[in-house]
């Protein structure tokens, strides 16, 4: 277990408890000073986002947390610097957009659409070194720590990373914010991708009858008076995981409106399956800041813990505080949740219930890729929502790796990708994504789920 690395001199932010506690996956820096230097300089930039956007994402989830909305949240398992271009952006928000579309209209709720976007550059993983033809090296722990290569030089961890990753969160915030309010998002427009998903894909086709249902809906609107033309904004937030407390903590400041503290590297961070221990600096970190939280909860959970994780991110119970994103695997699901949806309903929590199918289903295919398979992704899904519905809670949202490129990283969907094509377009620099048309896939398989719902 590393130690944060926290200069506490220069730390900016008073009452850094977080400091003092043993953090899990933080790199090995060989160089303390010059960690020290990038912290000051980190804590010297402006903050990526504004406190006040937290404060409306939070009330977003809130709905989500009692009923009234949907959360999609999606995007790479591992940003990579050199992916930070129009195009790669410009396709992961399409599919989002479209994933979303789909979903409003079968949920007849607001979808609240969060990427996994400008700042998952760091990877919790679960070996520390990783061998190659006899050679041994540090594991890749994401562009924000060291490189991809292997080779003795690209895996040291280098602290000037953590400014990269915070210009390159900088640049994609930018077009971000640039695409959802400047005319790309218009709804007219993601509906003709949809249409267009559905007449040229082999797996589109079977989605017609419901996308002709949406382009009814679209036209009724038109008739009424409310132009769908005028939807041309949508309001989208970025998440990432809180791993790097160094380069949290040095973005982690206090609003000058309310005196609290807010990670502005993000709207919503989130805690990972293997840093999320009670007595860890993880849980400390996420605990004093007033973003709202996300918390992977894998399948050994306890509804004890899940309890005392409300007891110390939510202490004034408030919805949209707190969501439990829930990992547990295709084969667990149906058997582990019930009882922490149980207890965690008991005590009066109003917390927002995520499913994300994709971490408990990784497999090594014989070839060497990690890879998942669309219909354990798909039956996860239908588990969770199996489960709320028996509990009569809400099944709040999904949260998916994806990407906008057609790559060939999980097997099966419409478009099916078998085993063998696993090699022709595997891109990611950690977990397999969603292809595009997967990703759509399942947004209409959902929103047939949530119809029966
Ligand atoms: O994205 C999640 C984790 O970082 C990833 O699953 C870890 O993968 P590993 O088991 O290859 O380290
Ligand atoms: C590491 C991740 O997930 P988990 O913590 O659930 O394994 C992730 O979502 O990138």
């Amino acid at each position: 277990m590393v130690r944060v690395t926290v200069n506490a001199e220069s730390h900016a932010v008073a009452g850094a408890t977080w400091r003092d506690l043993p953090a899990a996956q933080q790199p090995e820096y060989p160089d303390a000073e010059a960690l020290r230097d990038v912290i000051a300089d980190l804590e010297s930039y402006p903050p990526l986002v504004f406190a006040g956007e937290c404060d409306q994402l939070r009330a977003r989830m809130g709905a989500v947390a009692r009923g009234e909305a949907f959360l999609l949240q999606g995007g790479d398992c591992a940003e990579a610097f050199d992916a930070v271009s129009a195009d790669h952006i410009r396709a992961k928000l399409k599919t989002l957009l479209q994933m979303s579309a789909v979903l409003t209209y079968a949920a007849s709720v607001p979808v609240v659409k969060v990427g996994r976007i400008a700042g998952q550059y760091s990877k919790p993983r679960s070996k520390g070194t990783e061998t190659r033809d006899g050679v041994t090296l540090p594991t890749y722990r994401g562009d924000s720590v060291n490189g991809f290569d292997f080779n003795e030089a690209a895996r040291i961890p280098d602290p000037e990373r953590l400014k990269r990753m915070y210009h390159a969160s900088a640049s994609t915030l930018n077009l971000v914010r640039a695409f959802t309010t400047g005319g790309y998002a218009d709804l007219r427009q993601v509906h003709a991708w949809n249409q267009d998903f559905v007449r040229s894909s082999p797996s589109g086709q079977r989605y017609e009858a419901l996308a002709r249902e949406i382009d009814n809906a679209l036209n009724f609107m038109k008739a009424c008076g409310t132009d769908p033309a005028e939807f041309k904004a949508v309001e989208f937030y970025a998440s990432h995981e809180a791993l790097l407390l160094d380069y949290e903590g040095a973005l982690t400041r206090t609003d000058s409106r309310t005196g609290k503290l807010y990670d502005t590297s993000g709207h919503m961070v989130w805690i990972g399956e293997r840093t999320r221990q009670l007595d860890h600096a993880h849980i400390e970190f996420a605990s004093r800041i007033a973003n709202p939280i996300g918390i992977k909860l894998g399948p050994t959970t306890t509804p004890e813990e899940a309890l005392t994780y409300i007891e110390r991110l939510d202490p004034d119970r408030e919805p949209g505080r707190l969501t439990f994103i829930v990992r547990m695997g295709a084969d667990k699901v149906r058997d582990k949740l019930p009882e922490l949806v149980e207890k965690v309903t008991a005590s009066g929590a109003t917390v927002a219930w995520v499913t994300d199918p994709m971490h408990g289903n990784t497999f090594e295919a014989a070839s060497g890729h990690k890879t998942r398979r669309f219909d354990d992704v798909l039956d996860e899904v239908k588990g969770f929502f199996e489960v709320h519905k028996a509990l009569g809670t809400h099944p709040g949202g999904i949260h998916v790796e994806l990407t906008g490129d057609d790559v060939t990283e999980c097997v099966g969907g419409g478009d099916e990708i078998f085993v063998d094509d696993l090699h022709q377009r595997y891109e990611t620099a950690c977990d397999p994504r969603l292809n595009r048309s997967q990703s759509l896939d399942l947004a209409f398989l959902v929103a047939e789920m949530y119809r029966d719902q």
